[in-house]
């Protein structure tokens, strides 16, 4: 399967906050959510791929290309949608759209149009008088219109409703069909992963905490139900992150046949969400 970004031991550290050897990959053909707590560094390592700030070392290769030497012909071939508009406010969407595509050499105008017709986008609206939603179609509309083999999103279905985040993550799901590109994005709501990720990649505190398919992590992952009386230190060590009750407990295991050796019928153990692991995990290391 081909990477069509590596991460390799990169470190950056800020005065409070460090990534700390970060290292994954992002795969052609498949989508990868990018997970993890306020603070946890998602926005540092869209910036340190997209080469907007300094790493202090490692490697980044995005097409296997370096990502400081090559930037300029990495960067046409990436679509890059983010939370902050880019756009200039005072113009339209037509207005906006003449100074951009000359940027690109893969520019599509009858792609653009073809977008713009199908997101149903007011091209002689003004960028400030668009909805939050409609903006972001329209960066995706750029992103797609230059032919991008990589869309790398930060937080793009933040403050959408529910409507324009399943037609997003409808659009999302369409760009992979062809197995050519890939899609890379943060995200805070994770049933969206639940629902069109093929991969998570998850970190907490400037740390990956795990970069793999997310059917492989569902399938490693339980959340293990049970009375208190289960709980003792040998079968404490099992969890990641335990929360308990009154008169039981509820926790998340990476071992799910391990916790079945072990409590057999006398707990219950389901397959996790996304919010499970995330939670758990994250509660877990704030109390080791
Ligand atoms: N330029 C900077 N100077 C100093 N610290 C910074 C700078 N940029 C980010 N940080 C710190 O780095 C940490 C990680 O921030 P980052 O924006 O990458 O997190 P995030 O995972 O994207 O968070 P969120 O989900 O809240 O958007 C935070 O503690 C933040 O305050």
């Amino acid at each position: 399967m081909e990477n069509i970004v590596e991460m390799k031991g990169v470190n950056k550290r800020y005065k409070d906050f460090a990534l700390q050897d970060v290292s994954f990959s992002i795969k052609k053909g498949y989508i990868t959510g990018f997970i993890g707590p306020n603070g946890a560094g998602k926005s540092t390592t869209i910036k340190l791929l997209m080469n907007l700030i300094k790493r202090d070392s490692g490697d980044i290769f995005v097409f296997g290309l370096d990502n400081i030497a090559r930037e300029k012909e990495i960067k046409e071939r990436i679509g890059f949608v983010y939370d902050e508009s880019y756009f200039y406010e005072e113009l339209t969407i037509r207005e906006m759209k003449r100074i951009i595509a000359p940027l690109y050499r893969r520019w599509d105008d009858l792609a653009f149009q073809r977008y713009i017709d199908s997101f149903e986008l007011p091209t002689r609206r003004k960028i400030k008088h668009l909805s939050k939603g409609m903006k972001m179609k329209f960066s995706l509309a750029v992103a797609l219109s230059h032919h991008a083999d990589l869309i790398i999103m930060d937080e793009p279905t933040s403050g959408l409703d529910p409507v324009f985040r399943r037609e997003i993550l409808d659009i999302l799901a369409d760009i992979i069909q062809d197995e050519e590109k890939a899609v890379f994005f943060s995200t805070h709501i994770t049933t969206d992963l639940d629902r069109i990720a093929d991969y998570i990649t998850f970190i907490d505190r400037g740390r990956i905490v795990f970069n793999s398919p997310k059917d492989e992590i569902l399938e490693q992952y339980g959340i293990v139900r049970g009375a208190k009386e289960l709980l003792d230190a040998d079968t404490r060590k099992e969890f990641i992150g335990l929360r308990e009750t009154a008169v039981g407990f509820e926790g998340l295991t990476s071992n799910v046949q391990m916790a079945e050796e072990l409590f057999g019928d006398e707990a219950l153990i389901e397959t996790p969400s996304l919010e499970d692991i995330m939670f758990y995990t994250v509660r877990g290391r704030r109390h080791a």
